[in-house]
């Protein structure tokens, strides 16, 4: 492996410093040390203190810094009291610190008796707070200084990734482990509010943090708008728990080009119809082989699994074409909101959709399979799921979409076993027959305010049973349990229902509500603790569930087990067609020849290999693992 350096380099934003490190990655080069100590304060200084701040607090519980500092946490004023659960609580005011980094610390936090005592003798007044969030930039640029300085003893080993990495959750029910080690050592962070799981939702201390919350979601909310082109806006809210904007997402609107990929964009033909939907018999899709996909009102009406080919930009027809619809974005007013069982962000709709309308398109960032292997392994580590791979047509999956960090909306859409939504495969100026977009079309009404979710089919079991786990499988998750000491959430067979131990944490109480592990806390929670522990202000969707962080991805199989939909399957219930000659646009595919491989009927391997994400969805005909 070599080393280079990279003394001048422009990183214009988060996402460049991901790139750069894939880049680098991908070529088995190194960053030099001081090229990797750029990189990472400018990663601290782009997710900004308080999260840099729970990043670090995870280094320094797994001891691999200490932060020894007794000087920057000088309590200057006790500006308010309260009593909550019997314990004494108080609000400081950090010396050198604006008012936005004022916060509420357990009386045992603090080391400043004088203050403590005038404060009581004072006949502990109220005092107003005004909480000014936009006042003092430069502490801001101090903290992260200060953050990044503790991280030197790891200037070699610690990339932007692996810090990123970092966010994933802790357990809920602890408080964060920045506040712990600092309780330790006498001192407090600031901004950090004491465990949320210990607060009434009606107290004080939630209802501040509530409102900062919500300001942060307001903001996130019109970040999103702005970036956002489809013709309806994206509102955010969260009624279940503390959570603010996700840490590591870019909005996008369409399809980003991954490394080495291009993605064209200029068909060779188009269609000179005056009417197209009068004249689909020789139209764009029946010279691609397929169907007219829509009704008038452009609702669709071919089967699921039947590719889509809408008008494009060589058509003479007008954006009023009934054949042009995903092309003309999301229609419909949709809210990403905080679920309350455990689900982390989902989607619900603000509008009554009727069936057969297209109501959202599946971006990301377009990646080909042996990259998608590579990122497979880092969101197993994380516990994530946002691969959804593109093989619709040869049952190869040539391509994959990763929605991780680059995303529109439905980076937040969550499964179900019984979806509202259904995918297709659709093809408007790109033809590649392997690059089709793909769009989330209603299933049924859905009905106002209701949650929209499609089928992840990562099991690729059809069936309403959980797969099975081979014996041979169970040995090997066994052994990766020990190697990854984690617990594992229980394997039921399917067929006859008995159940099977990978692993003796793992409860035994055999009830059909899933259960949870956290492979850090190696801790198995149960469901009836979820909308508790959604109180806590560091919990996620991807801590409820999560996989092995072995390194078990050697798969030989193409299905990446985080893959949310395998586009094999939308076509596997239809029937077969004959194979149609090659279009007249060459390049397009020949949608009638969907074969689906009668391998994902089986389990992949990657699967077997991995454990389970236990499926929250609540259908009747649940799947009960999401793979
Ligand atoms: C594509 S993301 C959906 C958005 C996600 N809920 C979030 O907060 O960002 C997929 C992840 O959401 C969670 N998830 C989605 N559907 C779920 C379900 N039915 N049951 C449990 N977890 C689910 C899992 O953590 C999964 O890895």
């Amino acid at each position: 492996m070599s080393t280079i350096s990279i003394y001048e380099s422009t990183v214009p934003c988060l996402s460049s410093v991901i790139d750069l490190q894939r880049k680098v990655q991908k070529e088995e080069l190194k960053f030099s040390t001081e090229t990797n100590q750029f990189l990472l304060y400018h990663t601290l200084k782009a997710v900004g203190p308080f999260v840099a701040q729970k990043l670090v607090s995870k280094l320094v519980e797994r001891g691999e810094i200490t932060w020894d500092d007794n000087d920057n946490w000088e309590v200057e004023r006790i500006l308010d009291y309260v009593q909550e659960d019997e314990k004494d609580f108080y609000l400081i005011k950090w010396k050198g610190w604006s008012n936005a980094y004022n916060s509420w610390e357990p009386k045992e936090n603090l080391s400043c008796e004088e203050l403590l005592v005038e404060f009581q003798s004072n006949g502990r007044k109220r005092k107003f707070l005004e909480i000014d969030m936009d006042d003092m930039p430069s502490p801001k640029r101090n903290r992260v200084d200060e953050i990044f300085h503790k991280l030197a003893p790891l200037k070699e080993t610690l990339s932007p990734i692996s810090l990123l990495s970092l966010s994933s959750p802790t357990k809920s029910g602890r408080q964060p482990l920045f506040r712990q080690f600092l309780k330790k050592s006498g001192k407090v962070a600031k901004n950090l509010t004491p465990g949320m799981k210990q607060l009434n939702p009606r107290s004080k201390f939630y209802k501040q943090k509530r409102v900062e919350v919500k300001k942060a979601l307001k903001d996130w909310e019109n970040q999103l708008n702005g970036i956002n082109t489809d013709p309806s806006p994206i509102f955010v809210e969260n009624d279940a728990d503390l959570e603010g904007p996700p840490e590591n997402f870019e909005y996008i609107n369409d399809y980003k080009a991954g490394e080495g990929i291009t993605i064209p964009d200029d068909p060779m033909i188009g269609c000179e119809c005056e009417d197209c939907l009068e004249n689909k018999k020789d139209c764009c899709p029946t010279w691609c082989g397929s169907m007219f996909a829509y009704y008038k009102h452009k609702r669709v009406k071919v089967m699921k699994g039947t590719p889509i080919y809408e008008c494009n930009k060589r058509c003479k027809c007008g954006p009023e074409c009934p054949n042009r619809v995903v092309q003309l974005g999301r229609k419909f007013k949709l809210c990403i909101f905080r679920t309350k069982n455990g689900r982390g962000w989902g989607v619900k709709t603000l509008q009554r959709i009727k069936k057969g309308s297209f109501v959202v398109e599946y971006v990301g960032e377009v990646i080909t399979n042996e990259e998608a292997e590579r990122r497979g392994k880092h969101y197993d580590a994380v516990g994530r799921t946002y691969l959804f791979d593109l093989d619709y047509n040869t049952g190869d999956c040539p391509f994959t979409v990763d929605a991780g960090y680059y995303g529109n909306v439905s980076h937040f859409i969550n499964h179900s076993c019984d979806p509202n939504l259904e995918v297709y495969a659709v093809w408007i100026n790109t033809l590649d027959p392997r690059l089709p977009r793909i769009a989330l079309f209603s299933k049924r009404d859905i009905a106002k305010g209701e949650e929209l979710t499609f089928d992840y089919m990562m099991t690729g079991d059809t069936t309403n049973q959980a797969p099975t786990l081979s014996d041979v499988d169970k040995s090997v998750a066994a052994e990766l349990m020990k190697a990854s000491a984690v617990t594992v959430s229980k394997v039921t067979e399917t067929g006859d229902n008995t159940e099977s131990e990978a692993d003796t944490e793992v409860d035994t109480e055999g009830s059909d509500a899933g259960f949870s592990v956290d492979s850090k806390d190696d801790t198995l929670q149960q469901d009836s603790e979820l909308d508790e522990l959604s109180m806590n202000d560091d919990l996620n969707s991807d801590q409820i569930s999560v996989k092995s962080t072995s390194d078990v991805s050697q798969s030989s199989s193409p299905v990446k087990s985080m893959s949310p939909k395998k586009m094999a399957d939308i076509a596997e219930k239809e029937p077969k067609q004959p194979p149609l000659p090659v279009s007249a646009m060459g390049a397009a595919p020949s949608p009638a020849v969907v074969e689906s491989n009668p391998q994902d009927k089986l389990l992949p391997k990657s699967i077997t290999d991995q454990f389970r994400i236990v499926c929250q969805c609540g259908a009747k005909n649940c799947r009960r693992y999401l793979f």
